[in-house]
């Protein structure tokens, strides 16, 4: 018999505490009992009150931080630390100002030792995917922050990581910009196939984007919800009969869950 392919992301009994500064073995349940697995090329998408710990996931996920309990794996390897396999788009783009467009796509791929044609054709193809072919010698304080965050995520796609991973990659955008950039993430990923892990406070955003989509409820976080959404894959999810419905019985959960 063939085997499955392993999951492209696998969190089993995970739980996080932070210490506290300055009061010694006091600590900040963060999250806790996390069970998960993600098939690849799926969009998970990740709700919950404010320190309700997806900020915490997400670092997990990317090996910012290890778990104090449990296992994360991805392609079903344990995460130690970041690595290459993770690309991570944060709410606030942090892009070298002193490159251009094109620089700062490269930079992690010059990181990786590749050579120069290759990543010049790597950054266009990625710039090209996200809309800015035309940017590509701007600066980045020449660029509005919906094409700061569009480089971003062609920085993150550019080294053809595993997973993408994006905290409130959005949350600093205007509302018109806002609800452009959902769709073109949304336009990427159908695109590209690519397995993506988000965290959002919008729950309209999240049934727009997440085939997958999580709930935790407030600290420490577990998870409430864990729901399956074809939206995303049907034509303009907004529009969909089901929209509506699935977004009103997420923003319950999450609201009980801030209880
Ligand atoms: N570095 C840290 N040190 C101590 N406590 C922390 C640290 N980072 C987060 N916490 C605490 O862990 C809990 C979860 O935080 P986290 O940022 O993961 O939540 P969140 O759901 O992303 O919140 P938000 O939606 O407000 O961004 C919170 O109580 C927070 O105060």
């Amino acid at each position: 018999m063939p085997h499955a392919p392993e999951p492209a992301l696998e969190l089993t009994g995970v739980g996080h505490d932070y210490r506290r500064d300055g009061r010694r073995g006091a600590t900040v349940p963060a999250l806790d009992g996390i069970d998960l697995s993600l098939d690849a090329g799926e969009h998970l998408v990740v709700v919950g009150p404010s320190g309700s710990g997806k900020s915490t996931l997400l670092r997990l996920v990317a090996g910012f931080h290890r778990p104090t309990r449990g296992t994360v794996s991805v392609n079903g390897r344990p995460v130690r630390g970041p690595g290459p396999d993770r690309g991570v788009v944060f709410q606030r783009p942090t892009l070298f100002p002193w490159m251009t467009v094109r620089g700062n796509v490269e930079f992690g791929l010059r990181m990786a030792g590749l050579a120069r044609a290759e990543r010049r054709a790597l950054a266009e193809h990625q710039l090209a995917l996200v809309g800015l072919a035309d940017a590509a010698h701007l600066r980045t304080y020449e660029l509005s922050g919906g094409m700061r965050q569009r480089v971003a995520i062609a920085r993150a796609l550019a080294p053809d990581p595993g997973i993408v991973l994006m905290d409130e990659p959005f949350g600093a955008l205007d509302a018109l910009t806002r609800e452009r950039m959902q769709e073109e993430v949304r336009s990427l990923w159908l695109l590209t196939g690519k397995t993506l892990l988000s965290i959002t406070h919008d729950v309209g955003e999240a049934v727009r984007l997440g085939t997958r989509i999580v709930v935790l409820s407030a600290r420490p976080g577990r998870i409430v919800l864990d729901e399956v959404s074809d939206l995303p894959r049907a034509g303009e999810p907004g529009t969909h009969p089901d929209f509506t419905a699935t977004r009103d019985r997420i923003a319950h959960a999450v609201r009980a869950a801030a209880r």
